[in-house]
């Protein structure tokens, strides 16, 4: 058998498997497969033609560009055709040399002959688009389709802010007729908001920016394309009429710029192979730091006459070329779902990979995020999944390669017990996170504790930083919050790094930090949904903590401002026996607050404001005052529209008078003692 006979049917199998991928990717914008794997297959298929010219077929993927019409949308002929480019997919400085090399060769210049100038930018990932406009107004908005057609997405890009739908310039100046290039997509942070919201409503996330940008642009409904936060970046022309181009390809992106389109500013007039590797350096490492996708860099013949003389190949051409970074998303295996237990005491199902070279790092595990994403998902340990790792963003798996398992693998089973404290493990209602009930007695969550406990407006111990609370927990010194007041100097001294004088500073931090107020203590505690506001409302309606463990549900709601979720939140911690026993062992070590603010009662008067004028029967003016503040009034000297009660004795004055002229409501003192008990 002939090496000819042995590859034709692998190259057809190529072929067939390029056009699914292609038809998921370019028409429905939902690929099955990362892009570094479908461009190894494309690439084993080039390399196969190259070697057999007679296994290539006209239909090849390699020979044109793959992309359809989608029903329902007005297809639009290019005047210019949209074209690919040579990709160059050895992600080191090779290259960007080997583009120079062939730059040379093609344009047959000697070994002396002065570096070739390119222009450098970025290679955005996103969906291409061409922008006609005539006499400075944008008629058409069109998608690259196969590259000869592609479809009329004008009401949808109408949508998008950025675009211009009139050019910069006196009208008189501005082209007959000009296409602009470019490039729709996602910036991260937006990606990564609309899936947070698509969590939190328990609904499918997006697997990529670029397929969401991609979708986004291809919806028949303007209205939903709207909703989606699309940018845009020119980069190159299509058709021109009545315009002289500038000579280079970076003049004539500042000529874009200057019409108002955006431009992106990464970008440089690269000298030679050296510039070149200099620019794919650099932006290599600000990769991470850009605010959106980019998966290589383009090189592009800077002056435009060269570009003409160096023309075209079938797809591409040959003065442009790109030049790639390592892809950020990738298959693995799945080889276990861990749970992690966060600071705030959420559980994250965690995949653990098989190690795979993702977005320039190895990455050996990936955010599943909840359990509802991780069974929508359907991916289950022995899965090949894929992993995607862009920017600062953490590694997650995105989802899993359709295929047959080799056996039965359970659906992985959220546990009821926190796996680090044993803990009840709870969801909140309608929420879609579940968490570790086990609050500052979860070694998880304790750092977290301990350092929300010393802050400035809780506890308010100095001393207590970051890098001393990793010492304490990591070396095992503190298990719960009340062991911080256990820690003597000598302990503390003999720590790493720690001398004798900051461990008596500490001690005297800890020492002064037990006198507080009722509030802060509770702010300290750190029970979700309890900030310092409601900290200050629960203390001054319950008035001491025994009162507020003991309190249900119903009778938190009756505290200002505490809504179901607030109340069910604190009531979740106190049935937690070990949270009681921390606040028991607090107070036992000597944290206590002053009397007074203790025996606030309930607040009939919150938020009202009431003045006083003449004598009372019974009470002194400082006493009705204190009386009306211990329930939460205030008192005023003067009478205004503000006032909510005038109280009224013998003698009253002008304040009265004030009072019915503004028809405020005039009480005597019976009526004063009849408020105060309002609330019993
Ligand atoms: N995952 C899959 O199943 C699948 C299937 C098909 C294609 N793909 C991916 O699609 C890509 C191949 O697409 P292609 O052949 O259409 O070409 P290409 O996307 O590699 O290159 C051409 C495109 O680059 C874009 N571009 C971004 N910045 C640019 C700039 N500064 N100047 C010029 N153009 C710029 C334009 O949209 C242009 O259409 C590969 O990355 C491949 O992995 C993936
Ligand atoms: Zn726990």
């Amino acid at each position: 058998m002939s090496a000819e006979t042995d590859l034709a049917p692998r190259a057809a199998e190529l072929r067939a498997q390029l056009h699914h991928h292609a038809h998921l990717y370019y028409v429905l914008d939902a690929p099955a497969l990362p892009d570094a794997e479908y461009d190894r297959l494309f690439q084993e298929l080039q390399a196969i033609e190259a070697a057999h010219p007679e296994l290539l077929t006209a239909d090849s993927p390699t020979q044109r560009v793959i992309g359809r019409v989608l029903d329902g949308f007005t297809p639009v002929r290019h005047a210019v055709p949209m074209l690919s480019i040579r990709t160059e997919t050895d992600t080191t400085a090779a290259g960007a040399t080997a583009f120079d090399e062939r730059v040379r060769r093609e344009l047959a210049l000697s070994p002396e002959a002065p570096p070739v100038a390119y222009n450098a930018e970025l290679k955005f990932d996103g969906l291409a688009l061409n922008l006609r406009y005539e006499h400075g107004v944008l008629v058409q908005a069109a998608t690259r389709g196969d590259g000869e057609t592609g479809e009329d997405v004008t009401q949808n890009i109408r949508t998008i802010g950025q675009i211009p739908l009139r050019l910069r310039g006196e009208a008189e100046s501005l082209p007959p007729v000009l296409e602009v290039r470019g490039e729709v997509y996602m910036r991260r942070d937006d990606f990564e908001r609309l899936n947070e919201r698509q969590r939190e409503k328990g609904e499918k996330t997006y697997i990529n920016p670029r397929n969401t940008a991609a979708g986004a642009v291809r919806q028949l409904d303007p209205a939903i394309t709207a909703q989606r936060p699309l940018s845009f970046y020119a980069y190159g022309l299509g058709e021109v009429q009545g315009w002289a181009q500038p000579p280079t390809h970076s003049a004539t992106l500042d000529a874009l710029a200057a019409f108002g389109l955006p431009v992106c500013a990464d970008r440089a007039v690269a000298l030679g192979a050296e510039g070149l590797v200099a620019f794919h350096a650099a932006m290599g490492a600000k990769r991470d730091a850009l605010p959106f996708d980019i998966d290589g860099v383009v090189y592009k013949v800077d002056s435009v006459e060269l570009q003409q003389r160096l023309g075209f190949v079938t797809r591409e051409p040959r003065w442009a070329v790109a030049h790639k970074y390592p892809a950020q998303e990738q298959l693995t295996r799945l080889n276990a779902i861990e749970i992690q237990v966060g600071r705030t005491g959420k559980l994250t199902p965690v995949a653990k990979l098989e190690p795979v070279f993702v977005g320039g790092t190895t990455v050996s595990n990936a955010t599943l995020h909840n359990v509802f994403e991780l069974r929508r998902k359907g991916v289950r340990v022995g899965d090949t999944v894929i992993v995607r790792r862009a920017g600062d963003v953490i590694p997650e798996v995105v989802g899993r390669v359709p295929g047959e398992r080799a056996a039965y693998v359970p659906n992985f089973r959220q546990p009821t017990a926190c796996p680090v404290c044993g803990s009840r493990v709870l969801r909140e209602k309608g929420g879609m996170d579940h968490r570790c009930t086990g609050g500052l007695f979860c070694a998880a969550q304790r750092k977290q504790a301990l350092l929300h406990f010393a802050g400035r407006r809780a506890m308010d111990i100095e001393g207590l930083g970051d890098k001393l609370v990793d010492q304490l927990v990591d070396g095992g010194l503190i298990r719960t919050l009340p062991e911080l007041y256990k820690l003597g100097v000598a302990k503390l001294a003999a720590l790493e790094r720690f001398g004798e004088k900051s461990a008596a500073n500490l001690v005297a931090g800890l020492e002064k930090s037990k006198t507080t107020t009722f509030a802060r203590f509770l702010y300290a505690l750190g029970i979700r949904q309890v900030g310092e506001t409601t900290a200050k409302d629960l203390a001054r309606h319950f008035g001491g903590i025994d009162r507020l463990m003991a309190a249900s549900v119903e009778e938190l709601l009756q505290v200002k401002d505490v809504g179901p979720i607030v109340a069910q939140s604190i009531r979740t911690f106190f049935d937690q026996p070990h949270n009681v026993e921390v606040v028991e062992q607090l107070r036992a070590a000597g944290i206590h607050w002053p009397e007074q603010e203790a025996a606030l009662g309930p607040q009939p008067l919150a938020g009202k404001t009431l003045v006083l004028t003449g004598t009372l029967p019974t009470l002194s003016r400082d006493e009705a005052k204190a009386l009306i503040e211990a329930a939460g009034g205030k008192v005023s000297g003067s009478v205004s529209k503000k006032t909510n009660f005038v109280v009224a004795g013998e003698e009253a004055g002008s304040k009265l008078d004030k009072a019915r002229e503004l028809g405020v409501p005039v009480l005597d003192e019976a009526g004063l003692q009849e408020l105060l008990r309002a609330d019993d």
